[in-house]
């Protein structure tokens, strides 16, 4: 099938496609059977991102239960200061919500032992995912487009410095505070390593890029500025140079609350992700004009299922129709999720049955 047939890229591209097309974060992942026992049988998670077959494999679960418009590589954000030589490894997972940890990298002797240079190099294996996972959509899926992804700076500086989630970063926003010209540093850095890892995910088959703010929200609104607006327009205008001015791209501030506007009038990517926080009616009526939306029902709707779920879901419908959209949620679905709800959600989507404004 030609790109543009792709609804997910006709979106992309500005148009009010409807019903909407739909796919949800972390799609592939805990609440599926046959997720878990992939990596089991991978022998662990960071076993499984470096697994080509396998990381394909898990790309393709979802697709074969729900008619999802998009799939996102498999690997985990972590994966690029791993590139780029930081230690990294996995805690248990789970409900405690271990994730990632990494050897932190907190002064400029560890900033500069990194290198961004041979990421790409080092990520081969993530590259030979993205090019299985094409492959395989353009055989069974061939109306599914195939979404690339990185952290942006911020929120992979957050778990580089602090080495691992869960406290909100205290010693990445402190360097903000304190140091700005070192964690400057360690973003020109991440910048370089970055733009090498996306164009290569673009090169070997992604039909669109997006960039992880999941930290966006930890930061004032001049830190917002500083470390959100404006790496993330550098990184977008890189990327442009390199893949051409209409390559899709969607960046997602979470968090990012009232200065999500500004962010998706000065960033230059197509299409803003929205977290649960947000009103869609508000977004849909503050973003620029132009920029497609993306989001935004709550995970935890989504775990609620029934009457809350079918509302929730109309009244994103209501307040995004006639506007150029994409349905997801507004994070990422969580292990106790029952299979059923998600079934519901994408068929109630697909059928973009809107209630009449009440
Ligand atoms: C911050 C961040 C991470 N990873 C990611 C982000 C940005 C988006 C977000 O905010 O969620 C991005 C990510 N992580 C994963 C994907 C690909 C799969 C998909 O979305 O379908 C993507 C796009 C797999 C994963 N990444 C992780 C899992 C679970 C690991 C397991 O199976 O044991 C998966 C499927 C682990 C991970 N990785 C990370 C955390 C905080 C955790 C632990 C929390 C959790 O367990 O959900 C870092």
């Amino acid at each position: 099938m030609d790109a543009v047939d792709k609804p997910f890229l006709r979106a992309l591209a500005g148009e009010a496609v409807w019903p909407p097309p739909i796919w949800l974060m972390r799609q592939a992942g805990r609440y599926l059977p046959e997720y878990r026992a992939t990596k089991e049988k991978a022998g662990g998670f960071l076993e499984l991102c470096l697994n080509p077959a396998l990381s394909a494999e898990v790309t393709f679960q979802p697709l074969r239960r729900f008619p999802l418009d998009a799939a996102i590589l498999f690997t985990d954000l972590p994966m690029l200061p791993w590139a780029m030589g930081q230690g990294l490894r996995y805690g248990q997972g789970g409900a405690d919500g271990v994730g990632p940890i990494l050897d932190p990298v907190r002064d400029a002797a560890a900033i500069e032992a990194l290198t961004p240079g041979r990421a790409a190099q080092k990520a081969a294996p993530i590259m030979e995912t993205v090019r299985r996972i094409r492959a395989g959509l353009e055989k069974d899926h061939p109306g599914v487009a195939l979404i690339g992804f990185a952290g942006a700076p911020w929120t992979v500086a957050c778990y580089m410095v602090d080495g691992r989630g869960g406290h909100g970063f205290p010693l990445a926003r402190h360097m903000a505070e304190e140091n700005p010209a070192l964690l400057g540093r360690l973003f020109e850095r991440l910048l370089e390593a970055s733009e090498e890892y996306l164009v290569a995910q673009a090169e070997a088959g992604a039909e669109a890029l997006m960039l992880f703010d999941s930290w966006a929200g930890l930061l004032p609104p001049e830190g917002f500025e500083r470390w959100v607006v404006q790496p993330t327009a550098e990184l977008v205008r890189r990327l442009r140079a390199r893949l051409g001015p209409d390559y899709p791209l969607i960046g997602f501030p979470r968090l990012g609350g009232e200065g999500i506007p500004a962010y998706a009038g000065r960033v230059g990517v197509n299409a803003v992700g929205l977290d649960e926080t947000l009103d869609p009616a508000w977004a849909a009526g503050a973003m620029p004009p132009g920029v497609t939306l993306q989001g935004n029902l709550d995970s935890k709707v989504l775990v609620a299922g029934g009457a809350a779920l079918e509302e929730a879901t109309a009244s994103i419908l209501s307040a995004m129709k006639g506007r150029p959209f994409i349905f997801n949620l507004g994070h990422g679905i969580t292990p106790d999720t029952p299979i059923e709800h998600v079934a519901a959600l994408v068929a109630q989507v697909k059928a973009a049955q809107v209630k009449a404004t009440r």
